[in-house]
């Protein structure tokens, strides 16, 4: 893949603005209709007993669950049954941005209503880091906060929009990072509105 024209670094993390267009937006949206109509959205509950503002599914052979046990990786959507596929239009930006031998064993499905947000986090449930996390944002625009590979220290923040891609690999794999807000309305692309973000991981 060439460099793309307006291409940033922030901390290591690969940001793509505007790397698809709308016909590739819509085609992700109606892919992921698909998705949630198999696997419905739940809104997992932190380890502490909180319930996350962002609501969740997963495509492929594991989803991201979150409970009173923990954080993990699961083969099995919460409510039973197995997770739907990952839609071919998502396997084709991986593909073309991360790997054309290994495909992600996992697409996670984040929905941001108005009003939810995701804390400074590090993504470490996966077996190895040496595989990035591919991260796709549609719909509303949110704010990403970018931190450390560590705890704490300075951050900085970018308004990610609908079409944009981030690819967060090598030393940034492990760097903290979290939605703060979304500007709630800011995009016609989802009816009802709110923010879609994928992120594609190899799990195992
Ligand atoms: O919504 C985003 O842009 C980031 C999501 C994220 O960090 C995650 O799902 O681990
Ligand atoms: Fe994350």
């Amino acid at each position: 893949m060439a460099e793309h024209a307006s291409e940033l670094d922030l901390r290591g993390f690969r940001i793509l603005p505007g790397y698809l267009d709308a016909e590739a937006q819509a085609a992700l949206v109606e892919a992921l209709c698909g998705v949630v109509a198999a696997a419905p959205l739940f809104s997992p509950m932190t380890p502490m007993g909180r319930k996350m503002s962002v609501r969740m599914t997963s495509a492929g052979r594991y989803g991201w669950v979150s409970d009173r046990s923990g954080y993990r990786y699961a083969a099995a959507h919460p409510e039973g049954g197995p997770w739907p596929a990952i839609p071919a239009c998502v396997l084709r930006i991986w593909r073309d941005l991360v790997s054309a031998e290994r495909d992600p064993d996992c697409c996670l499905v984040n929905y941001y209503g108005e009003g939810a947000r995701m804390g400074l986090h590090q993504d470490r449930d996966e077996a190895d880091f040496d595989w990035p996390v591919l991260s796709i944002s549609l719909g509303d625009e949110g704010l990403l906060r970018i931190g450390n590979p560590v705890k704490g220290g300075s951050t900085v923040s970018h308004w990610l929009r609908s079409g944009d891609v981030v690819v967060m690999g090598g030393a940034a794999r492990l760097t903290y990072h979290g939605v703060d807000r979304i500007r709630f309305g800011s995009s016609t692309l989802l009816k009802g509105g709110g923010r879609i973000n994928l992120t594609c991981r190899v799990v195992d």
